[in-house]
């Protein structure tokens, strides 16, 4: 395609290239902003759930007992599993992908904590830092899903020390889509398999150093290693011995 508007006919609506254009920027956006971070966030999840053996007890009986009772979880089971949205919960509140949101521009002069904020002033809001903050979270560094049961402290930019998708405006506009797929893609991983760490090694072998991703995701720096051991399979082969 050239720059010349070239249009291309379908049936019933004409494209013109500027809109092709605009529609692969777009594309684009959502893409870089809606697969790495999802992707990210099961990677996470699975390596906490590897290092706490407990959780993933948890959150395979909780799966096993109330969805996928034809082979494959589906998506309207899904809100039958509060404790695996804990667990999705916990993961983004320790590894939230955007770990500092879109930069803001103070359009206004506002003190906040005694300090003077000019108008123009570029802010960067630092997630990760905020949901580690012991001020706001007891035992902070601890994988523990269950800090969300009793509580109403939600990802939806309501609750300043948990915004994994950001608040305001300009807020994740996949969130709903993300959670979903998060949650989706989690259930199958844990109803279908069981999971063993390779070559005898221990959860608290896995390194869980972070990196920034070609989308500036934070991703984990190396891959995660698990073997997957088949339940089914494994029940027919307990059962014949
Ligand atoms: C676990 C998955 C995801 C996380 C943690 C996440 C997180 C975020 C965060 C923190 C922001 C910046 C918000 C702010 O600064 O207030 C953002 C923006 C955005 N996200 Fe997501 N996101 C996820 C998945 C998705 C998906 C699946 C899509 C689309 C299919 C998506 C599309 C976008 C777009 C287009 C923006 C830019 C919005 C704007 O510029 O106004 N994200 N996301």
């Amino acid at each position: 395609l050239s720059d010349s508007p070239v249009i291309i006919k379908t049936r019933t609506i004409d494209f013109s290239y500027t809109y092709l254009r605009f529609l692969c920027v777009v594309y684009q956006d959502l893409f870089t902003a809606g697969v790495d971070t999802s992707a990210a966030t099961v990677n996470w999840a699975m390596a906490e759930l590897a290092r706490n053996p407990r959780v993933m007890k948890k959150a395979q009986d909780e799966v096993r007992t109330f969805a996928g009772k034809n082979g494959m979880v589906t998506e309207d089971e899904i809100d039958r599993l509060q404790y695996l949205k804990m667990v999705v919960k916990e993961t983004l509140r320790l590894h939230p992908p955007g770990a500092l949101l879109l930069p803001r521009e103070t359009m206004s002069h506002f003190r906040i904590n005694g300090y003077d904020v000019l108008p123009k002033t570029l802010i960067q809001i630092h997630v990760w830092a905020i949901s580690r903050d012991p001020r706001y979270w007891k035992n902070a560094e601890e994988f523990f899903p269950e800090r969300f049961s009793d509580s109403s402290i939600d990802f939806k930019g309501q609750h300043c020390e948990f915004l994994p998708f950001g608040a305001g405006r300009r807020s994740c506009p996949g969130m709903h889509l993300a959670t979903r797929t998060v949650e989706l893609a989690l259930a199958n991983l844990l109803h279908c398999f069981d999971w063993k760490l390779p070559f005898g090694m221990k959860g608290k072998d896995i390194d869980m150093e972070e990196a920034a991703g070609p989308s500036l995701t934070i991703s984990k720096k190396t891959a995660l290693h698990l073997v997957p051991v088949d339940r089914v399979q494994r029940s027919l082969e307990d059962h014949m011995k």
